[in-house]
């Protein structure tokens, strides 16, 4: 074996916020502020708040321009940066609306406990589908795309990846996070649907994190109570590098805990070692993109 394991220094703790956002932003910023400090409160050792994507408006394509911002002077973007120095806590914030020029784009900031910005990651993969009698959604008819995959170091803890929701379903970000770049976890706010949730949710998690032998942690909106919006699935998730899940929500509002232990990975990957069989000789270049005409 001879490819080092990633390295992540010491435990990491952190705190899942799973929140609904409705469409009043100042509420929304308050509530996050109520919840993280609460979540700091209960245990002062957190090292990790993270927050769902499409934190601060409604997840609704004609919403997006409407509540978007301009990173780094925007309202959100200076809240989550004085709440981080505040609070002495690393921030992945979730995602929010971003206007830059005239494009718009689905965008998660994470913030070091001195409240500087250290990632920034736009959405790769935008949430394009139609499931006949389950849901359509096209975030491209207001948002454009991000063109990188994204990994930064999280000061004394390691190398993770970012991702966003529909981002987890191409395996491609999270390999390139952890077998190029070291991560020893993959960060990934998401809000799935009542439809694709029950179906995938756990599974991409638990893919993700067997694929790689690394850790996954998933956090989502609350449900919402009023049935005419965008129904997010909840169940904000933690995975283990054995796939196991390791802390996980219900639907409603709540804050989960979880531990990433270091000492795991090199455990799984000697025990299970495809971290180190690969056989790139053997594989052919599978970079090729279908289109929907070659059904
Ligand atoms: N916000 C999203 O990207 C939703 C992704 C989703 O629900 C899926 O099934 O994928």
């Amino acid at each position: 074996m001879s490819a080092a394991a990633p390295l992540l220094a010491k435990k990491l703790k952190v705190a899942l916020l799973q929140l609904a956002a409705g469409a009043n932003k100042a509420a929304n910023l308050k509530k996050v502020e109520e919840y993280a400090t609460q979540a700091l409160s209960a245990h002062k050792d957190v090292d990790l708040i993270m927050l769902p994507e499409c934190f601060n408006s409604p997840y609704a394509v004609e919403k997006f321009r409407e509540y978007s911002e301009q990173i780094p002077q925007g309202e959100t973007s200076q809240f989550l940066s004085a709440l981080a120095k505040k609070l002495n806590v690393i921030i992945v914030g979730g995602s929010i609306p971003e206007i830059e020029g005239d494009k718009v784009y689905n965008t998660s900031l994470t913030f070091n406990a001195s409240g500087k910005i250290i990632a920034k990651h736009r959405k790769v993969h935008l949430f394009d589908i139609d499931i006949p009698n389950g849901i359509t959604f096209k975030e491209s008819v207001t948002l454009s795309p991000g063109n990188k995959a994204t990994s930064f170091q999280l000061p004394a803890f390691g190398q993770v990846g970012l991702g966003i929701c529909y981002d987890i379903r191409f395996p491609e970000l999270a390999a390139i996070s952890a077998r190029k770049n070291n991560a020893f976890a993959m960060l990934y706010p998401g809000a799935f649907n009542t439809t694709t949730g029950p179906l995938h949710w756990h599974l991409l998690a638990r893919a993700r994190a067997i694929d790689n032998e690394i850790f996954v942690v998933l956090c989502s909106p609350a449900r919402d109570p009023d049935p005419s919006v965008y129904q997010a699935y909840g169940h904000s998730l933690v995975v283990d590098p054995y796939g196991k899940v390791i802390a996980e929500a219900g639907e409603g509002e709540e804050i989960v805990y979880c531990e990433l232990d270091p000492e795991l990975i090199p455990k799984v990957r000697e025990g299970i070692p495809v971290t180190f069989q690969r056989r790139f000789d053997v594989y052919d270049d599978v970079g090729v993109t279908a289109k929907v005409s070659d059904l």
